[in-house]
């Protein structure tokens, strides 16, 4: 670890009681993120804004960054011998660590670059990342990959905003990293993070509101409402349109953040990734407290069968959140 790229952050890590290759993987990921937050500074100055003119499996336009944040985190993190493969959102398969290279006994996933629709207009955007553990030295499969998001060992974001900041948790709390932009070292400006079990705020697209279901509309419903309504309060509402700025959000001062299902695809289960996007922001909302569910279960319980499934995401506050449970199954 002496050979760090931000010694505070390695000095933070040496305090921690997790192995020391899963130290080594989170300065790695850290360095990718610093990496991934230069790009997005210079933006058009480096002609790497706009649309790559390609699609992933999702059938989403791949923009120019989402394409080089999946690069920068594949090159760094191939031939660190602490992974034994790698999964993406902009990659239609699993990545297996090539078997001319070492291999360890980690699994990285990434949605490289959230926020796509927010790249160009200059909106914060940023990286999320998950790791589940496997055999050591194995040749994975997808299978491998099919955990649920309770099995992950570390779980985080780094936001490209106004600052960098680099969020994590290792299943003891979750700690803040600020970057600082002159020595790369990310410092520590927030430990043991906790939502505010109640908030005024939440955060939904509304304009798929005719498309929801009952126990999302009911809730929101009683939100607008305010004052005169049955919860006697005003609410406020929030929507960056990008996860990661959302969540930080919430756990920064409190909130729910829904992507429910809705009837637009009735089979799709939801917009958001559950192995890359809603698991390691689940990770993060309960260790500082909160709760993640996607309607009747919580989202960390849920056994992924395919590598990029999609869930109905409902986070945030305690309160609020369990309310949004008890109108799913009061139905
Ligand atoms: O444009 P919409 O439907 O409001 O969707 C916004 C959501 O889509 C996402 O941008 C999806 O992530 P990607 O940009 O990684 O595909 C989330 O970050 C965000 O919450
Ligand atoms: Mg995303
Ligand atoms: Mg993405």
């Amino acid at each position: 670890m002496s050979n760090s790229s931000s010694p505070h952050l390695a000095v933070f890590l040496e305090q921690q009681n997790i192995p020391d290759q899963l130290k080594q993987l989170l300065m790695q990921v850290a360095k990718s993120c610093d990496s991934i937050s230069s790009a997005v500074n210079r933006g058009a100055l480096d002609n790497i804004l706009g649309s790559a003119g390609s699609g992933n499996i999702q059938g989403e336009t791949q923009q120019k960054l989402d394409i080089l944040s999946n690069d920068i985190l594949l090159e760094d993190n191939v031939a660190s011998g602490l992974l034994a493969g790698m999964a993406s959102e902009e990659m239609d398969t699993i990545y297996p660590i090539p078997d001319n290279l070492p291999k360890g006994k980690y699994l990285l996933l990434f949605d490289p670059l959230d926020g796509s629709s927010n790249i160009d207009v200059n909106v914060s955007i940023g990286t999320i990342f998950s790791i589940l553990e496997t055999t050591m030295g194995k040749s994975v499969t997808e299978d491998d990959f099919l955990q649920a998001g309770q099995q992950q060992v570390v779980a985080g974001y780094a936001l490209y905003g106004p600052q960098t900041i680099l969020t994590f948790t290792t299943g003891s709390g979750v700690h803040m990293f600020t970057l600082d932009p002159k020595t790369r070292d990310f410092i520590l400006t927030k430990s043991n993070v906790l939502i505010p079990e109640d908030t005024k705020e939440f955060a939904i697209n509304m304009s798929n509101m005719r498309h929801w279901d009952e126990p999302v509309k009911r809730y929101v419903d009683e939100c607008l409402a305010g004052k005169e309504g049955p919860r006697a309060k005003d609410f406020n509402m929030r929507w960056i349109a990008s996860m990661v700025a959302d969540v930080h959000r919430v756990l920064t001062r409190g909130g729910i953040f829904m992507y429910p299902w809705d009837k637009r695809d009735p089979s799709k289960p939801g917009k958001l990734r559950l192995l890359y996007e809603a698991n390691p922001m689940s990770f993060l909302v309960e260790q500082a407290g909160g709760l993640s569910i996607n309607g009747k279960e919580t989202i960390l319980s849920i056994k992924p069968s395919q590598l990029h499934e999609r869930v109905s995401v409902i986070l945030g506050s305690k309160n609020e959140v369990s309310r949004v449970h008890e109108y799913h199954l009061d139905r």
